[in-house]
């Protein structure tokens, strides 16, 4: 899987924004003004073929949960829309807020979701490991659905069942047979794309983001339980909940965003 291989400790904690950025001229997130956005007719489908068996556990890393695929071969891959090379899925995780009112990371002209979720790719067409690849402007693509309060998510609930065993940072739980494309709006011919960064540090700015228009519906509570999941671990004799984990919108600098859809 690719973060696990990350020391996270040596991560400050995300929210007193980091004083220099690498280069800092494509940071993440931000607003998507629609009147802004540019119809781009070139752009493709997205193509997402996963497989769950190389769903393999979740992990609390101390700032989201993330459920992480074997990337050894290119079993669970996306092509299409703005991409050139073939990515491979290496993880999945969300970012939310303390109630429903925020959450997200990208808002659509200013609107925001109470959560987001990225799914995270890298280019194995021109790297071999999530590490070269994190360094490279063209090396990473992260999908992000937004996530907006409604009907219980059928396929959601097998995960949220499985959060209460990594309530605490560092607790990792087998998790398989996962088929994370349960978790895509059904209109996936419809996002906006640009070029920006990770939004936890390193900050690295090899991201091609992809953002659906259409978000998908969660309960109420099962994004509580989210909101029970824990930024500290067992030891720690403070505990604090995983809410608010999410980046300040950054700005758009001299960047076009593109949109799939006129
Ligand atoms: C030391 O180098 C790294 C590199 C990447 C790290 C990381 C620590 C956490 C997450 N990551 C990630 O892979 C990562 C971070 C943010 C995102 S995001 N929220 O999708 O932009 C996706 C992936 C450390
Ligand atoms: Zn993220």
């Amino acid at each position: 899987a690719c973060s696990s291989r990350f020391v996270l400790s040596q991560m400050h904690p995300m929210w007193q924004e980091p004083l220099e950025v690498p280069g800092g001229d494509r940071q993440s997130p931000i607003d998507i003004s629609i009147r802004k956005s540019v119809f781009d007719p070139n752009l493709k489908p997205l193509v997402t073929r996963y497989d769950p068996r190389t769903c393999q556990q979740i992990w609390n890393n101390g700032y989201s949960f993330l459920v992480e695929y074997d990337d050894r071969t290119d079993k669970s891959t996306l092509h299409g829309g703005p991409l050139e090379d073939q990515f491979r899925l290496c993880q999945f995780h969300f970012h939310w807020g303390e109630n429903n009112n925020w959450g997200s990371e990208h808002t659509v002209d200013r609107h925001l979701y109470p959560a987001e979720l990225h799914l995270v790719h890298w280019n194995s067409d021109k790297y071999s490991l999530f590490e070269e690849a994190v360094m490279e402007d063209n090396g990473l693509a992260v999908i992000g659905v937004f996530m907006k309060v409604g009907r219980r998510h059928e396929g959601l609930q097998k995960l949220v069942d499985a959060l209460p065993a990594v309530r605490h940072k560092d607790s990792v739980v087998e998790f398989t047979k996962f088929d994370p494309s349960c978790l895509l709006p059904q209109n996936t011919n419809e996002y906006w794309t640009y070029a920006g960064s990770l939004t936890t540090p390193p900050l690295t700015e090899a991201v091609t983001w992809i953002i659906m228009k259409q978000p998908i519906e969660v309960s109420h509570d099962q994004l509580a339980v989210f909101r029970s999941l824990l930024f500290t671990s067992a030891e720690e004799e403070v505990q604090k909940s995983m809410v608010n984990n999410f980046r300040v919108q950054q700005s758009l600098k001299d960047r076009t965003i593109r949109s799939s859809f006129n």
